[in-house]
């Protein structure tokens, strides 16, 4: 209507699309798709043209709204604003009146019902019920427009409502805020607006749009923003519109105006501004600020469509260039979505910049973060895990650790379980003691024991560790008799055992392996029970043991300490059931449990290979359940249990923890002590057993295995060399007797020298090869190797020592075996200076002013002087000075004077090199 009338009455189609905020070329696109013939953006737009690009708008809107109200009722209401809002952008003509809803919607539940409702009806009301085709397309427009202010704009245009316009901004300007807030209301508020102006009865609609939203503000704002929208619907179509046109809107708008203005304060304002509607929505989005113009913004992604919010656009645009230019200047920034993560997993240590990016944060702010943490950081600088987690605690951000386990060790990696999981699991012990104070007949006592009382048959075999069982409740001893077993598996990792038995015979008390096991148990941490044994003999005297034992801290309870101690005769079967009590006892409480419901874990007790059978594993299930069929590793063996028999030779499915079984279904025999588990397959078993081989020939040939005097102590230390071999030539048989006697006599630490070869004569190749292949050294009194040898020597990297005098090899021998070797030194030169200028001082000497010319030159370094390249003197620096001062060190490209101790014939050129003697670790 409005561009119809004004001017020449004409509407061009530049009028057309300012007022849809659209381009020319737009409708100009739309008239072509529609047929209709136009030339460009001056040609004249008639009523029917108008009709038919409307109900162009009409169709899509109306096809987008039923795609949107089926997709709405899936996504529910959990969409963002945002997204609901470009989503009506997108539904067409009525989209910005949907727009606004969607927002509401988003905002606030009670507006949205009705306004969407009310909007697009609206837009069908108004065609059907409108009388006049310009109406028609200015509802059409509106419905565009519905959603923006425009559609209102060109309302009120029509009507002459610049005025109420005004008004209307005035009232917007003070209810901006409001305004603002109520973006998807402003849709509303415009839309209601702007049919009253056309006259379409919307009045109607907006007396109920009063009632409903806004009571509180004044009918007319209540009235018209939601009389718009909800009843626009209702309203409009039934007539109310046209008693209510010219009266509502002029009436409504000024006083719209006014609604928004009070309303702008109470919450009411929100419907204010929006009934307000489109001037409020003009001034909100020019004056009314940044919120409003949020509004706007948030809309008009969504507008870009033609259907859009933008139409609000055209308002602003009316309203003036200036809203335009401010909405777009004032746009605030975009509210940032919060997309923190909510827990994150870290495999590793991870740079800041890394970091960042897992918690979706700006590196700055993490190491902001960091600063604030006490952790001064790059973007590129690496975190510890535990840096990590305070980070991401600082950022509520939770934290899942894994690392990734390096299946080809799995041995090394530690299984935690969740306690709810663990279930009690019978206590693993073994038994320790001094030769013939009786270990295996207190195992076979125990075994038969228990054997004769539960068993039928009573036929056992040795599986290398076995199952007994008192008071329901079972013990697991491994049957390895001495402490060697269990040591060896201890220095290869291998931790098998609860508890220790340590048995000392009552008739011969403490002896040297017993300290020695008492101190393997203590290292390994594990409770001690003592066992006297033999007390069935005459001469025994227990209280002689304990008494013995307190000096190794192992005192009976009865005397005031905690070690148990149990009187038993293994060859008697007396106290048997007392150990074994004490035994449960302990294990009650140490708690000992693990978790039976995972694959299978443990440890080859022993291994070989039977004729029959292939290859047998003994091994002890420490955790979770072994099952016949399940593909496993040992040590660098893989295999798939083929069978599985307990101690007493009974056929088992499955073995949970603490239970010893042999294995049947290896490929080769893994080595005692070797870690064992079970992986999800074969061909997975197969690859982390190849791994393993792999990594232990690449360990094993990168340790020299090949003996030294400088690395001898370490071997001892290791427990890897309990001889030294030792291969000694000499220059006469006599001396290399006496040098023989002498070695054997040495003996540090439980290791001995072991000649394998000695005679007379130079060192030859045949000496170097035998000491290669038996780990030896070899000693030279009074000879040299030959030429073929030292390079054999090199090449095998044997350790030949040449002396001249007997006690220097005992001597050496001795330091190397206690580990007490002289450090070796090595010669460090730290810097030069050139000598420019020579200064002679009475009782100082010559002075040398020099110029540092690489590295530094120290007060305490040592120095020789260098002149044409020939060392004249090597000695010591007395003093070094910067100027008057004294120095310690001077740097490179520094003067400073130098004095030489007992030297003084320095000359001009002649060159200081400084030098200090490092000790080599061996
Ligand atoms: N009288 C008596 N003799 C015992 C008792 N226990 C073991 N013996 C005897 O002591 C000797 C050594 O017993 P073993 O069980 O072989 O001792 P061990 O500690 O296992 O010995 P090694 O395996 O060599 O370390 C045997 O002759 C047993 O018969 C006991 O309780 N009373």
């Amino acid at each position: 209507m409005s561009k119809q009338e004004n001017k020449d009455n004409k509407l061009r189609v530049y009028e057309y699309a300012k007022s849809l905020s659209m381009s020319s070329k737009e409708i100009i696109t739309i008239l072509k798709r529609l047929n209709v013939p136009v030339n460009n953006h001056m040609s004249v737009m008639e009523n029917e043209t108008v009709s038919k690009v409307e109900q162009f708008f009409k169709d899509i809107k109306s096809n987008a709204a039923a795609k949107r109200d089926g997709s709405e009722t899936s996504r529910g209401d959990s969409r963002k604003p945002a997204v609901s809002g470009a989503s009506s952008a997108v539904s067409a003509g009525s989209t910005q009146v949907n727009t606004p809803q969607q927002n509401n919607e988003g905002s606030r539940s009670g507006q949205n019902g009705s306004r969407n409702q009310g909007q697009r009806p609206s837009g069908q009301g108004q065609e059907q019920g409108q009388p006049k085709k310009q109406q028609e397309k200015q509802v059409g427009m509106n419905n565009r427009n519905q959603n923006t202010p425009n559609a209102s704009g060109s309302q009120q245009r029509s009507q002459g409502s610049q005025d109420s316009r005004r008004t209307n901004n005035s009232g917007s300007s003070q209810g901006n805020q409001q305004n603002n807030r109520s973006r998807g209301p402003q849709g509303s508020g415009q839309q209601s607006g702007s049919r009253p102006q056309q006259g379409t009865g919307q009045g109607g609609a907006r007396s109920q749009g009063g009632s409903q939203s806004q009571g509180s503000r004044s009918p007319q704002g209540g009235g018209q923003s939601q009389g718009s929208r909800s009843p626009q619907g209702g309203g409009q179509s039934q007539g109310s519109r046209s008693p209510q046109g010219g009266g509502q809107s002029q009436g409504s708008r000024s006083p719209q105006g006014g609604g928004q203005s009070q309303g702008g304060r109470s919450d009411s304002n929100r419907a204010g501004g929006n009934t307000g509607g489109y001037s409020n929505n003009n001034n909100a989005g020019n004056r009314g600020g940044n919120r409003t113009n949020n509004n706007n913004n948030n809309n008009r992604p969504g507008s870009k469509k033609f259907d859009d919010n933008r139409q609000g656009g055209f308002r602003n645009n009316r309203g003036g260039k200036n809203n335009r230019g401010r909405n777009q200047n004032q746009q605030p920034p975009r509210e940032k979505i919060d997309n923190t993560p909510k827990k994150i997993i870290v495999r590793g240590n991870m740079t800041v910049g890394e970091t960042a990016k897992l918690l979706h944060k700006d590196a700055s702010e993490v190491i902001k973060k960091l600063i604030f943490l006490g952790v001064m950081a790059t973007i590129n600088q690496e975190l510890d895990i535990d840096t990590i987690l305070l980070l991401a605690g600082e950022f509520g951000v939770e934290v899942e650790v894994k690392i990734p386990v390096v299946e080809d060790r799995f041995e090394t990696v530690e299984e935690v379980d969740d306690p709810a999981d663990l279930h009690e699991r019978p206590p693993v012990v073994t038994i320790m003691g001094h030769v013939d104070h009786g270990k295996t007949t207190l195992l076979d006592a125990i075994r038969s024991a228990n054997v004769s009382s539960g068993e039928a048959g009573g036929i056992t075999q040795h599986i290398g560790a076995y199952q007994v069982e008192i008071n329901s409740k079972k013990i697991t001893f491994l049957d390895t008799p001495g402490h060697e077993a269990f040591t060896a598996m201890r220095a290869r990792g291998a931790q098998v055992t609860d508890m220790t038995i340590i048995v000392v015979a009552a008739d011969d008390g403490v002896m040297p392996q017993t300290v020695e096991a008492i101190n393997h148990a203590k290292a390994a941490g594990l409770p001690i029970i003592v066992a006297v044994n033999k007390i069935d003999k005459p001469e025994a005297n227990p209280d002689k043991v304990k008494q013995e034992l307190t000096e190794y801290e192992l005192v009976p309870e009865e005397w005031g300490g905690d070690t148990i101690f149990v009187n038993v005769s293994a060859k008697q079967r007396m106290g048997l059931e007392d150990l074994l009590e004490m035994i449960l006892l302990v294990a009650e409480v140490n708690e000992y449990k693990a978790n039976p419901d995972k694959r299978a874990r443990g440890t080859v007790i022993e291994a070989e290979l039977d004729k029959g059978r292939g290859p047998v594993a003994r091994i002890l299930v420490q955790h979770g359940t072994l099952k016949v069929g399940d593909a496993f590793v040992a040590g660098n063996c893989f295999g798939r249990i083929r069978a599985m028999v307990n101690d007493k030779g009974r056929r088992l499915k499955e073995a949970g923890p603490s239970t010893p079984v042999e294995i049947t279904g290896l490929t080769e025999v893994p080595g005692a002590g070797d870690p064992f588990m079970v992986f999800e397959d074969e061909r997975k078993a197969r690859s982390i057993a190849d791994k393993r081989s792999i990594t232990q020939r690449q360990s094993e040939l990168n340790t020299n295995t090949r003996v030294t005097l400088d690395d001898l102590f370490q071997h001892i230390k290791d427990g890897e060399i309990k001889d030294l071999n030792v291969i000694i030539k000499g220059d006469v048989q006599g001396s290399v007797e006496a040098l023989k006697g002498s070695l054997n006599k040495i003996e540090v630490e439980g290791v001995r020298v072991k000649i394998i070869h000695s005679g007379a004569g130079a060192i030859t190749e045949s000496d170097v090869i035998l000491a290669a292949a038996s780990n030896a050294i070899v000693i030279g009194f009074n000879v040299r190797p030959d030429t073929q040898a030292k390079q054999t020597a090199e090449q095998e990297k044997v350790d030949v020592r040449l002396h001249r005098v007997i006690y220097n090899v005992i001597e050496e021998i001795e330091q190397a075996m206690k580990g007490m070797l002289d450090p070796i030194y090595k010669e460090s030169v730290i810097g030069h200076a050139e000598v420019r200028n020579t200064f002679k001082v009475s009782k100082v000497g010559t002075i040398a002013g020099c110029m540092v010319t690489s590295g530094k030159i120290s007060r305490n370094a040592e120095m020789r002087l260098i002149r044409d390249g020939i060392v004249i003197h090597e000695g010591k620096i007395d003093s070094l000075k910067r100027y008057k001062d004294d120095a310690k060190d001077v740097a490179q490209g520094y003067e400073c004077g130098i004095t030489l101790e007992s030297y003084s014939d320095v000359k001009e050129g002649d060159v200081i090199e400084a030098f200090i003697m490092e000790t080599v670790e061996r």
